[in-house]
């Protein structure tokens, strides 16, 4: 992205210090608001050449950004959920929301996985709330959201971006729709609108450990070699939090982004399909390219081409094992993976894990149920919710 370098001394005075207060003054009108902040501080990052020498500068820039976009979030803007037609009761065993441009078929896709008439047409935002349906799929109750169409500068406010984007952080699982004739700029400009409020597509939560101490300073540990981040780095980003005294522990070759993650805090890791839809518009050849494409399902609503595989796609991956009894297995019970292929009447017990279930350890309640179309049984189980250690 950097198309020329700035010299780390000559970027170190112009954002970090007096130049970030001379951008402020500089900007007409509103002197300065949040946004123009962002947007400044966006700026300079482009144009800083990542390398060593500009490592700590740009660890300085990423944690102000980070401050201020979460300060634009907060506060009266009107962000959260708490909106009229934003306030959905979560239900069931999972919440799956579909994100996408307008007129992607997200509502299409809602009435036909729901049943529930959630109204579709050929004209953009169509759908301006939240339209909840319920999925049954092998007893698992599935809450499914259908959503307002998002457009690029969301998570600043524009349409009823940031009720849509509060909302998708609630979910479990985001169906991400995407209009196949289109190229993949669609899905990268909709991750950095869902990245700007803290969620994150398809990752795991950094191995890193940051306890605050009374005193003492920074001490660092790192248990793997790091590429991308060091102890000036960190302490940088850590002056930024006004954290001085405070024990990190890195078992990860983290980014600096990735780091400030763990510092802001408040982030959400969620699974994301991405779901091409209208497929029927499309020659065989290009189907066959989208659906290799990872975590990718293609579909057509209007032609009813490829539900099942979708929901296997979007539920059954979270299945990360489970212990199976009966005949397809040799030692009973055996821990399979999901490739593994039962027998009819074989006991299978899922060990789902969802991101707040990863830190815990199983304690559970199991619940017999049955894989539709086959005499299979399932046992689910269970486990308690527990908060993220960071
Ligand atoms: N060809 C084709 N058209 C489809 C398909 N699915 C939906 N459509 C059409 O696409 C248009 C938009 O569908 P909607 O379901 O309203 O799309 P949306 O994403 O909910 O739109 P907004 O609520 O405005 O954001 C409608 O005219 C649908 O009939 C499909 O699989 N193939
Ligand atoms: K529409
Ligand atoms: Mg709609």
């Amino acid at each position: 992205m950097a198309s020329f370098s700035t010299s780390s001394a000559k970027a170190g005075s112009s954002v970090g210090g007096g130049g970030w207060a001379k951008a402020k003054h500089q900007s007409a009108g509103g002197g300065g608001s949040t946004l123009e902040r962002i947007q400044q501080i966006e700026l300079e990052i482009s144009r800083t050449q990542k390398n060593k020498a500009t490592a700590k500068h740009l660890g300085e820039l990423k944690a102000k950004l980070c401050k201020l976009k979460r300060d634009m979030l907060e506060p009266s803007g009107g962000g959260g959920g708490k909106v009229a037609g934003f306030e959905v009761q979560k239900i069931g065993d999972a919440r799956i929301g579909l994100v996408g441009f307008p007129s992607v078929g997200k509502s299409s896709l809602l009435t036909a996985l729901t049943g529930v008439q959630s109204e579709a047409a050929a004209y953009e935002f169509t759908t301006l709330t939240c339209i909840p349906g319920v999925i049954y799929y092998n007893d698992i109750r599935i809450q499914l959201l259908d959503l307002p169409g998002l457009i690029v500068g969301a998570s600043t406010g524009k349409g009823r971006g940031r009720q849509v984007i509060a909302t998708a952080k609630s979910c479990d699982i985001i169906l991400m729709v995407l209009d196949p004739t289109k190229d993949d700029a669609q899905k990268e400009m909709l991750t950095k609108e869902l990245e700007n409020v803290g969620i994150r597509l398809n990752k795991k939560p950094p191995d890193v450990t940051v306890r605050p101490t009374k005193g003492g300073g920074l001490k660092f540990q790192a248990t793997v070699p790091l590429n991308h981040f060091d102890e000036e780095v960190c302490a940088t980003v850590l002056k930024q939090y006004k954290m001085h005294n405070a024990d990190v522990l890195v078992r990860e070759d983290v980014t600096v982004d990735e780091f400030i993650d763990v510092i802001d805090g408040n982030r959400k890791y969620c699974k994301c399909i991405y779901v091409y839809n209208k497929i029927d518009l499309l020659k065989l050849e290009e189907i066959d390219e989208l659906a290799r494409r990872p975590q990718s399902v293609v579909v057509s609503v209007q032609n009813k081409w490829n539900y099942d595989y979708l929901l296997r796609k979007s539920l059954l991956e979270d299945f990360k094992h489970a212990f199976v009894l009966g005949s397809s297995v040799k030692q009973s019970p055996q821990v399979c993976g999901k490739d593994h292929i039962l027998h009819d009447q074989d006991v299978v017990q899922i060990v789902k894990l969802t991101q707040a279930e990863k830190a815990k350890a199983l304690h559970g309640k199991k619940t017999g149920t049955t894989i539709a179309g086959s005499n299979i049984k399932v046992e689910k189980k269970k486990e308690d919710k527990a908060p993220l250690k960071s």
